[in-house]
């Protein structure tokens, strides 16, 4: 079985991929890969540098995350220009990391992708987990663990769909605005009605 698991920034995605992972599940990562993607040297991030200028990179030939980051999130179409560069290799290698877990023989493989709505990839899985959290929990998150203004915080927010809309597209929803003994608990849940076993 392949389950997409997916959430609004910050809401909790990561914290319940590494409970996946404790629990023996392969986890292929959307957001690790686009990290991989944009190596120095890389065609990805030479091309980054041609379209959002050598701004971008820092003096070891690396992306400036931060400095792309406060490009894109505020602004639509150098968002949609940064997607045209990254998402293609972005997804090649996340089929090519399911395939290989499938051929180990892995009964389930988890794909974690952020934006598994946005880019319309709901049929890359079989059944889809949403992780969420309350509007002013989520806010509260991102700006702590990204050390953002509320107003920056907004606009990463503004720039997914609304995590409603994500809910009713879920074959499970998971709320991360407990503890993560609650959290856990409601992901076993999930797992033993779908007979999902590693
Ligand atoms: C802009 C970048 C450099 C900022 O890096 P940073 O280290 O600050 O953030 P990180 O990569 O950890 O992403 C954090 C979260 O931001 C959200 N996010 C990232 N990219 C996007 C995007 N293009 N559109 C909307 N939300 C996004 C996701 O929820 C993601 O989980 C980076 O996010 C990136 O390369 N984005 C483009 C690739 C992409 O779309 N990634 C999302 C999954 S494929
Ligand atoms: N139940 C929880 N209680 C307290 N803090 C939490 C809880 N779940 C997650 N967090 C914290 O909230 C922040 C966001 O969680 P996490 O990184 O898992 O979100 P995410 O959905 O993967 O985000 P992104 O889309 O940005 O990758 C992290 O700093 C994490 O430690």
């Amino acid at each position: 079985m392949i389950i997409g698991l997916t959430g609004s920034i910050a809401t909790g995605k990561s914290t319940v991929s590494r409970m996946l992972k404790e629990k023996g599940y392969p986890v292929v990562d959307a957001d690790e890969i686009s990290r991989q993607v944009v190596e120095p040297g890389s065609i990805v991030l030479d091309k980054i540098a041609d379209v959002f200028g050598e701004d971008v990179i820092d003096q070891n030939g690396r992306l400036n995350r931060e400095k792309l980051g406060s490009l894109i999130f505020k602004d639509k179409s150098q968002r949609k220009k940064l997607n045209e560069i990254m998402h293609p290799a972005v997804r090649q290698e996340m089929i090519r990391q399911k395939e290989s877990w499938l051929e180990k023989g892995f009964n389930t493989v988890i794909m974690d992708i952020p934006l598994l709505f946005e880019s319309k990839l709901e049929s890359y899985v079989e059944k889809i987990i949403v992780v969420t959290a309350t509007p002013a929990i989520q806010r509260e998150r991102l700006i702590a663990r990204n050390s953002l203004s509320g107003e920056e915080a907004d606009a990463r927010i503004n720039s997914q769909l609304p995590i409603t809309e994500k809910e009713e597209g879920a074959d499970a929803v998971i709320n991360n605005n407990d503890t993560l003994e609650e959290t856990e608990r409601q992901l076993d849940v999930i797992l033993a009605k779908w007979h999902a076993l590693p």
